[in-house]
């Protein structure tokens, strides 16, 4: 039988509609405000801008404003951290996103954890993370909370299920593997020095690729029926997951492109408007 594609594309398409209304009413009852998502490129790498970019033509299409900050690739720690105090101040600001990867002299953890908890939209501080492990109110780091919210809408079990993480980096895998044990899946973090991976990879009912290196997970070492998240995307449309030789072997899957990439980005757009509701609504 062939597996469910769990398409991110149509569910954040779907959710767009939904969030365009509730900005909507948000102007009607605010005066005309919207939700404003602050989103800080810093450097000239190309791909962060076209994501920058993709996030602003999102927040238009809910009805939403971006202010767009783009620093030069000399920035130094200081002046990002500047930066961020002056949005954090901004009352007009409902959501700051800081994208990643900055340039090396910066200290990205540093200016992630100078972001207010309250605008941390898109879930990158260890505050917000912290909160989230322990089932606390905080915004979910957006690409794991991304795949939350298509687990939930396709109705993928997760209680008692066996979750294998590939890959442990603090806006990906780390947020992933709690997000799930909060939803009681038994769950094993993968990393570089973990020893066989095959046959921990074979033991997933839920396998999620966050290693970042391309098709570096193979189709046979998965097992029969997994639902498999692949949260990678590289040059020529490829994930973490040798995907092609899997569309018959696992229950469900998502697609890349067209799976996790929409959702990330959809649910920056959807908490920066629950952010914009608790402060104008
Ligand atoms: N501060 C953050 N930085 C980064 C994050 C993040 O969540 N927060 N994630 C990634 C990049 N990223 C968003 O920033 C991102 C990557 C890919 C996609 C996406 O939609 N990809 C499409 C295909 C791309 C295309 O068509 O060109 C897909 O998978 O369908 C969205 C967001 C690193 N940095």
């Amino acid at each position: 039988m062939s597996a469910q594609v769990l398409d991110g594309k149509s569910l954040a398409a779907q959710t767009e509609s939904e969030l365009l209304a509730r900005v909507e009413k948000l102007k009607q009852k605010s005066g005309g405000k919207t939700p404003i998502l602050a989103t800080i490129l810093v450097g000239d790498d190309p791909a962060s801008a076209t994501y920058v970019k993709m996030k602003g033509n999102a927040c238009r299409r809910v009805g939403m404003d971006s202010l767009a900050v783009e620093m030069p690739s000399s920035t130094t720690t200081e002046e990002l951290l500047a930066k961020i105090d002056e949005l954090n101040s901004n009352p007009d600001v409902h959501g700051i996103l800081l994208q990643h990867p900055v340039p090396p002299q910066v200290d990205e953890r540093a200016c992630f954890d100078a972001i207010a908890l309250e605008k941390d939209v898109d879930g990158v501080t260890c505050l917000g993370f912290g909160r989230m492990a322990m089932g606390e109110d905080a915004y979910g780091c957006a690409t794991p909370q991304g795949i939350m919210r298509m687990l939930d809408h396709y109705g993928v079990e997760i209680e008692g299920k066996h979750a294998v993480v590939v890959g442990r980096s603090p806006i990906l895998g780390k947020p992933m593997a709690m997000m799930l044990l909060q939803k009681n899946a038994t769950v094993t973090i993968c990393h570089s020095r973990t020893r066989d991976l095959p046959a921990l990879v074979a033991q997933a009912d839920i396998l999620v690729g966050a290693v970042g290196k391309p098709e570096f997970i193979k189709a046979d070492w998965v097992k029969e029926g997994a639902v498999v998240v692949d949260a990678g995307y590289h040059p020529g449309g490829v994930g973490d997951i040798e995907l092609s030789a899997l569309t018959e072997k696992a229950s469900a899957y998502t697609p890349v492109p067209g799976g996790v990439g929409p959702m990330t980005i959809n649910t920056l757009i959807y908490q920066s408007v629950e952010s914009g509701e608790k402060s104008l609504g």
